[in-house]
């Protein structure tokens, strides 16, 4: 894959002062500058790469544009009358095509126009901090630049791929998330070893584009999310042709003969593929910044800085961490409002109105609280898996007297939807306070049900409320008005 090459530095003196730095100038990093520069503060954006970041370039947007082409077909052959339309199969070649517009074929001119529109600064190269307030950055040339930021440090650095302690891996020319969102052809077979979001996703992507894909889980696939949840997405990749197989192991990897990749599995089975995808994680890109030098990897909890709800890394009153550099939740809508939050606490302190000190109240602009309970996540598979705030184990270890009501997915609207609809939905409720805390959608389209579910969960709407919610006949929301009802309203 060609990257475009940088566009020339916005601005290359070897002395800079602002009010506040951002490293890294992912979705999350633009959004701290944005938030930063509304605040009618100076920022300036450090970035060696694309403007935009992973999210842009190589997990979201490529993602999603992989899998929307096969989710559309799969929608027109669920339902009598258009199935009969569908005679052909996916174009991969259009579908690929369709991806690189998406993003925007690995050019961020158009990001760079944002940020100079914006007013904010850019430094396209690699920055480490050099001191309290200070960033040294290193262009690719060799020059350095030292930043000197009057107010804060915002590190949104995002996060790395974690490599499994696998024999061989080393030595194979393996794709990681980078490459299967942005390759070019579509491998005969493809083996993909972890089943979490990335893999299950890119799974049925390269599936329904013409791969013989086996998918590798150490335990079950999207093992965080209800049994029901997952069968509905096992029975949909099985669909699809993937062999899904869980609780599995791999002992080690190698080329094969044939140039092929082999993969011995702990029950003493060899796979073949001509292409391994290895996604099993990611953790918080801290290395090289200058932590260390600093003392401050006093702040660092396993392999993440603990920070206050405005991002403000404890035993400092300059330095803040945002997104996937926080390992707090690592997902652009969280990660930018992180980066919302901590641009009005930057903003906030440098005025005097917060102090460093002290933590910002919960749910007031300089605090990302619904990080804690009312996090928002789509797993973008055909059918979809849709979940907000605490699974009922999750409510229950955190002290909560919860219960749940779960139904299958059948209403008027899914009927509607699709012939032989199958999704399942689970709500789970604080009993003391007749509340929200968790919701589960799984089922085809489900993915824009959920903010209904997130308002109820962040914004605590008592149930005997919610029951005057009434959803429109014929919907999928329906599902609302059966869940309400089995639980006894
Ligand atoms: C395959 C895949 C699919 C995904 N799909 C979704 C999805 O559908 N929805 C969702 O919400 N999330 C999704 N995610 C997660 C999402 O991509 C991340 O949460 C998001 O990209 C994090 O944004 P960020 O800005 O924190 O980090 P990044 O986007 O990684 O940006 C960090 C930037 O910092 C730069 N940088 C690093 N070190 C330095 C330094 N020393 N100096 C200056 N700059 C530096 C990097 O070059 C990079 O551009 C997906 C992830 C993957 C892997
Ligand atoms: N739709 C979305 O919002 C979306 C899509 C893709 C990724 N993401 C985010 O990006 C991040 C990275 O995705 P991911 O799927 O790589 O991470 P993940 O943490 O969701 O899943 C990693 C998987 O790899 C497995 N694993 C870890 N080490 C292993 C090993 N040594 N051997 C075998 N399996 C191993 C884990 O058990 C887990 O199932 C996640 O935090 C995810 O939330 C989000």
């Amino acid at each position: 894959m060609t990257v475009q090459e940088p566009s020339p530095e916005v601005q290359r003196p070897q002395q800079l002062e602002t009010d506040v730095v951002v490293l890294g100038a992912g979705a999350v990093g633009e959004n701290a500058a944005g938030r930063v520069a509304q605040g009618g503060l100076e920022a300036v954006l450090v970035e060696p790469n694309l403007i935009g970041g992973e999210c842009s370039y190589w997990a979201c947007m490529p993602s999603k544009a992989l899998l929307r082409p096969g989710t559309a077909l799969q929608a027109a052959r669920a339902v009598a009358g258009s199935r009969e339309a569908v005679t052909g199969t996916l174009d991969a070649a259009a579908v690929l095509q369709r991806r690189d517009s998406f993003t925007s074929h690995w050019n961020d001119s158009a990001q760079e126009d944002w940020v100079r529109g914006e007013g904010i600064g850019l430094v396209r190269g690699r920055g480490r901090l050099a001191g309290p307030r200070e960033v040294r950055v290193e262009y690719d040339d060799g020059g350095t630049v030292t930043i000197t930021a009057r107010h804060a440090v915002v590190l949104a650095t995002g996060s790395v791929p974690t490599p499994p302690p696998l024999k061989g891996l080393e030595g194979i020319d393996y794709w990681g998330t980078r490459e299967a969102t942005s390759a070019r052809e579509v491998p005969a077979r493809l083996i993909v070893l972890g089943g979490g979001v990335a893999g299950t996703e890119l799974s049925q992507a390269w599936a329904r584009l013409g791969s013989k894909v086996t998918l590798l889980a150490r335990h079950d696939v999207l093992d965080m999310y209800p049994e029901p949840a997952r069968e509905l997405v096992k029975a949909g990749l099985a669909e699809d042709g993937v062999e899904v197989r869980t609780y599995t192991q791999p002992d080690f990897v190698r080329t094969g003969a044939d140039g092929c990749v082999e993969m011995g599995l702990d029950d003493g089975s060899v796979l073949a593929a001509d292409q391994l995808l290895v996604s099993t994680g990611r953790t918080p890109a801290l290395a090289n910044l200058g932590l260390e030098d600093l003392g401050l990897d006093a702040a660092l909890d396993s392999g993440r800085l603990t920070s206050d709800d405005s991002g403000l890394v404890s035993g400092t009153d300059w330095l803040y961490v945002v997104g996937d550099a926080a390992g707090r939740v690592l997902l652009t809508h969280q990660g930018k409002y992180e980066a919302r939050a901590a641009g009005a606490a930057i903003a906030a302190r440098s005025r005097g109105e917060l102090s460093a000190s002290s933590a910002p109240e919960d749910w007031s602009r300089e605090a990302s609280t619904a990080n804690h309970a009312a996090v928002p996540q789509v797993v973008f598979t055909d059918p979809e898996l849709a979940m907000v705030g605490r699974t009922l184990e999750q409510a229950r270890a955190d002290g909560i007297n919860a219960s749940e009501t779960s139904l299958e997915l059948s209403v008027a609207g899914s009927a509607l939807h699709s012939d032989n609809y199958r999704g399942w939905a689970q709500m789970v409720v604080d009993e003391d306070r007749r509340v929200l805390v968790g919701v589960i959608f799984a089922g085809p389209d489900v993915s824009e049900l959920l903010h209904s579910a997130t308002i109820a969960v962040t914004g605590e709407v008592p149930l005997d409320r919610l029951w005057h919610a009434v959803p429109a006949y014929p919907t999928i929301s329906e599902i609302w008005l059966r869940l309400l009802e089995k639980y006894g309203l």
